[in-house]
C-alpha cells in the first residue's frame, strides 16, 4: 500500500489494495471503464489483479507492437481456471501455450481447411443450414420471438458438422439446454474474474462468484462431447474415408506416430479442440448476427439499402452462394460495420509475456497478463473518425464504390494467436445475413417499441434478450 510505483511499469489508474489489488474497483462494463482509463493514463496502464501485473494495450500501434512485431514474447497464454476444473488445463488450442499450442492450432487449421474452410465445399454445407434457419423463421409467421437460442444452435451446428458430422433439430431441447449452457459460460465470465485469480473462493460454501455454476455448465459441455467422441471415435487409415474432425485428427496422429514424429497429438488434446472450436464457433459468430439484426431494427433505412442490392444483383428466385460476395459491396459494408461497432470481444483473450520484455518506454516483467483492447482501436476517433460510435457502413466504401478495409479493422486480433475461424466465420455472416435480408424484412414487435441498443457485458459482449417480427417478403 505505502510502495511507491515502479517507475518502469506502465502507470495504473488507481492505488492498487492490498492484497486484492485493482479487483473491487473493476465495474460490471469495464468496456466503459477502460476508456475512462485510458484517457487518464495513455495508450498503457497496470492493474493488479490480486498479485497479478494485468497490461492493458490501447491503440492500434501499440497493439500491432505486442502481438506482430514481438510475437515470440507475447504469445502465450495464462492458465483459464475453468480448463483446470474440467482437468484439461493447458490442453487444445484456445488456453494452451509453447510447442504444444503451435502443433495444436496448425493440425486444427490444417483440417478446417480440409474441410473447407474459405473454400466452396463449406460453403455449400453453410448453405444448406441456412435454408433450414430461413425456413425455420418463417414457420414463426411473423410472431415476435427472440432469434438468440436458435440462430446459436443454427450456428453452431455448422461447427458441428465437422466435428462430429451432425446437425441438431432447432426443437432439440436437450441441445438447446446445452447451448444455454455455453451462452451462459461466456456471459458470466465477468462476475468470475475474483475466482480466477483467488481459486480458493471457489470452495467457499455457496455460490456467490458463479464459479460453481460456470463449473457445472463446463462439465456439461465436455460430457456431451466426449460422449459424442466416444461414439464416432474409430480406427481409420484411409484419408479419403474422413467423415469428421475426430477421424482426421486421428489420422494425422497416426501418421506421425508411424513416422516416428514425437507429438502432442492425443485423446486429451482432441477432446479440448472439440471443446475449443465449439464454444469459440458458437456463441462469436450468432452473437454477430443478432447485433446485425438489432442495428437493422435501428436503421431501417440501411435494411432496405441491403435488400435492395441484393434483389439488384442476386435476385429473389435463389439464394445468395459465396460466389455473390463480392457483389454484395454495401452488405460487406454493413456486417464489417456491425463488427466494428458492437465489437464483440472487446479485450480480446488475454495473452501472457512469455519473458521480461520492452513494450512502449516500459519494461515488462515475464509472467505478465496482456489484455489487448480491441474496442479502443475499433471505437478510435482518430482512425474512423468523429462518427466512430455512430453505424455508417460507407465508412468501408471508397469513392469508386468498392470495399476498403483499413488495417486497423481487427475484430478477430491480430498476430500469431489471431482468430483460428475467422474464414469460417465471414463465411457464415455473409451465407446468413444475405439470405436472411433476401427473405425477411425485420422488424420491431411494435413500431414504438424498437429494443434498446443495451448489452450484457462477458468475453463475448451480447445485445440484451430482444424479439424481433420477421416478415416474410413478397
Ligand atoms: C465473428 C466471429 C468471431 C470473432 C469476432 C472472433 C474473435 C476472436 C478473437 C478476438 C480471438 C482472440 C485472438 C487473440 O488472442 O489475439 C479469437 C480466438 C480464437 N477463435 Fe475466434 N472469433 C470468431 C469466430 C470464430 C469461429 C467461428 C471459430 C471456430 C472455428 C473461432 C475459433 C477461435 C479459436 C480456436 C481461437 C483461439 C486461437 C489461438 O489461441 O490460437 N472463432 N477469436
Amino acid at each position: 500500500w505505502f510502495q511507491r510505483p515502479d517507475p518502469h511499469l506502465p502507470p495504473s489508474p488507481r492505488r492498487p489494495l492490498p492484497i486484492f489489488g485493482h479487483l473491487f474497483y473493476m465495474s460490471s462494463d469495464p468496456r466503459t471503464q477502460f476508456k475512462g482509463w485510458r484517457k487518464q493514463c495513455g495508450d498503457i496502464y497496470s492493474l493488479y489483479m490480486g498479485k497479478t501485473l494485468v497490461v492493458v494495450l490501447n491503440g492500434y500501434d501499440l497493439i500491432k507492437e505486442a502481438l506482430v512485431k514481438k510475437a515470440d514474447v507475447f504469445s502465450d497464454r495464462p492458465p483459464f481456471f475453468l480448463d483446470k476444473t474440467i482437468g484439461l488445463e493447458d490442453h487444445g488450442v484456445i488456453f494452451s501455450s509453447g510447442a504444444l499450442w503451435k502443433e495444436q492450432r496448425s493440425v486444427s487449421l490444417s483440417i478446417l481447411r480440409a474441410f473447407g474452410m474459405g473454400k466452396n465445399l463449406l460453403a455449400d454445407k453453410i448453405q444448406e443450414e441456412v435454408g433450414c434457419y430461413t425456413n425455420y423463421l418463417a414457420s414463426l409467421k411473423g410472431k415476435p420471438t427472440d432469434i438468440r437460442v436458435m440462430t446459436n444452435i443454427s450456428t453452431s451446428n455448422v461447427i458441428c458438422s465437422i466435428l462430429i458430422g451432425h446437425r441438431f433439430e432447432y426443437t432439440d431441447t436437450e441441445f438447446q439446454d446445452l447451448i444455454k449452457k455455453l451462452g451462459a459460460l461466456v456471459c458470466d465470465q465477468q462476475n468470475v474474474s475474483l475466482v480466477h485469480f483467488f481459486m480458493w473462493l471457489r470452495h467457499l460454501p455457496g455460490d456467490f462468484f458463479k464459479a460453481k455454476k460456470m463449473s457445472v455448465n463446463m462439465n456439461a459441455i465436455m460430457d456431451a462431447l466426449s460422449k459424442f467422441l466416444v461414439e464416432k471415435k474409430r480406427h481409420i487409415e484411409d484419408a479419403n474415408d474422413v467423415c469428421n474432425l475426430i477421424d482426421a485428427y486421428i489420422i494425422e496422429r497416426n501418421k506421425k506416430l508411424k513416422a516416428g514424429i514425437s507429438t502432442t497429438l492425443n485423446d486429451r488434446n482432441l477432446l479440448k479442440i472439440m471443446i475449443d472450436l465449439f464454444g469459440a464457433g458458437t456463441e462469436t459468430t450468432s452473437t454477430t448476427i443478432y447485433w446485425c439484426v438489432l442495428y437493422m431494427l435501428h436503421y431501417p433505412d440501411v435494411q432496405n439499402k441491403v435488400h435492395q442490392e441484393i434483389k439488384s444483383q442476386i435476385g429473389t428466385d435463389r439464394a445468395p452462394t459465396i460466389q455473390d460476395k463480392s457483389k454484395l459491396t454495401y452488405l460487406n459494408a454493413v456486417i464489417m460495420e456491425t463488427q466494428r461497432l458492437a465489437s464483440i470481444v472487446p479485450l480480446s483473450l488475454t495473452h501472457l509475456c512469455s519473458e521480461e520484455a520492452a513494450l512502449g518506454k516500459y519494461v515488462l516483467p515475464k509472467g505478465t497478463y496482456i489484455m489487448p483492447n480491441l474496442d479502443s482501436v475499433l471505437h478510435d476517433k482518430t482512425i474512423w473518425g468523429e462518427d466512430a460510435m455512430s453505424f455508417r457502413a460507407e465508412r468501408f466504401i471508397d469513392n469508386n464504390g468498392k470495399l476498403e478495409i483499413p488495417e486497423q479493422f481487427i475484430p478477430f486480433s491480430i498476430g500469431r494467436r489471431m482468430c483460428l475461424g475467422e474464414a469460417l466465420a465471414k463465411m457464415e455472416l455473409f451465407l446468413f445475413l444475405s439470405a436472411m435480408f433476401q427473405k425477411f424484412q425485420f422488424l420491431p414487435p411494435s413500431p414504438s417499441s424498437v429494443p434498446e441498443l443495451s448489452y450484457v457485458s462477458g468475453i463475448v459482449i451480447t445485445p440484451k434478450h430482444y424479439e424481433v417480427r420477421m416478415i416474410e417478403r413478397k
